[in-house]
């Protein structure tokens, strides 16, 4: 798909698919076009050329009633109370048992105490938390998040992935943006790289970070010298040596001659490795 605001191109010929289940990173610097793609898929923003699909067929109003949104402009009503909000919501989207379904997501995550309080007096990371029962509470077939994780505590975050993770386990595709790699590297199965508007990488985590680099780190207790003929030292710390160029029969018995080897792996690129490769 692609967009332009006035001339700026903010979107060119980004294109991916997501998966059923799938947990779906998508990442890039800031104004990469992350929440531009977000609200062309949940129709908020139309595209100038392109078009997304659901199920092989181009998505409609009452396809879109059926995804799930939490933008990051967070559009909740301040003044509404907790309980109230979510009730309204899931009844606009058609929900029979609307008081039922605000609860379930109301104990679900964790706002039982606060569902009588009005939004404007919760806390930052309690709002988030409002919100996200407000993109889950008519159980949508999409979930579309817009940095979600932002500003919550380690517990927050805690929550916020494990009901991502479960709800993905219904078979509902979750797609969200976000800065923070090392997350998006443990929740996601798969994700999207965006750059100036463009798809620089995409693909599940295992295949983008692929089989290793040729690149061996190897710990010895005590942290001696290790001596491996040949081979580069890429990296010496607390987190032990890396050596490249040499085979790993010759890094292993170096590794051993100089002590007791307590790791040995082969080194991978991390997300956060493979994401400033791609954005340099
Ligand atoms: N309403 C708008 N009018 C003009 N330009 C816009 C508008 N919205 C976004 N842009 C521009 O489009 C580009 C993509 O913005 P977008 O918000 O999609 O990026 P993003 O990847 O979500 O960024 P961030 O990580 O900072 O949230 C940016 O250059 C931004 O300045």
């Amino acid at each position: 798909m692609a967009r332009r605001y006035g001339d700026r191109v903010a979107l060119d010929g980004v294109s991916f698919s997501v998966e059923p289940g799938q947990t779906f990173g998508f990442v890039g610097p800031n104004g990469a076009g992350k929440t531009t793609t977000m609200r062309i898929i949940l129709g908020v923003l139309s595209a100038d050329a392109g078009e997304v699909r659901w199920n092989g067929s181009p998505v409609d109003a009452g396809t879109r009633r059926r995804f799930g949104y939490m933008p990051e402009e967070r559009g909740l009503y301040p003044k509404m109370r907790v309980r109230t909000q979510l009730v309204y919501l899931a009844s606009l989207h058609g929900v029979v048992a609307a008081e039922a379904a605000a609860d379930r997501w109301i104990e679900r995550l964790g706002l039982g105490d606060r569902a009588e309080d009005r939004v404007e007096a919760l806390s930052l990371g309690n709002q988030q938390r409002v919100q996200l029962a407000a993109a889950l509470v008519h159980e949508p077939e999409l979930l579309v998040l817009d940095e979600p994780f932002s500003g919550l505590d380690p517990v927050g975050v805690d929550v916020l992935s494990g009901v991502l993770a479960e709800y993905a386990a219904t078979g509902v595709p979750v797609v969200f943006s976000s800065h923070q790699l090392e997350l998006v590297e443990r929740i996601c199965e798969a994700v999207a790289i965006i750059k100036d508007g463009r798809l620089v990488a995409s693909g599940t985590v295992e295949a983008l970070r692929g089989t290793g680099t040729g690149a061996i780190r190897v710990i010895v207790e005590g942290d001696p010298e290790i001596d491996v003929p040949g081979a580069r030292v890429l990296d010496r710390g607390p987190n032990g040596w890396v050596f490249e160029g040499a085979g790993s029969d010759a890094i292993l018995d170096a590794a051993r001659a100089a002590g007791r080897v307590s790791y040995f792996a082969v080194e991978r690129p991390t997300l956060a490795d493979l994401f400033r490769e791609a954005v340099k």
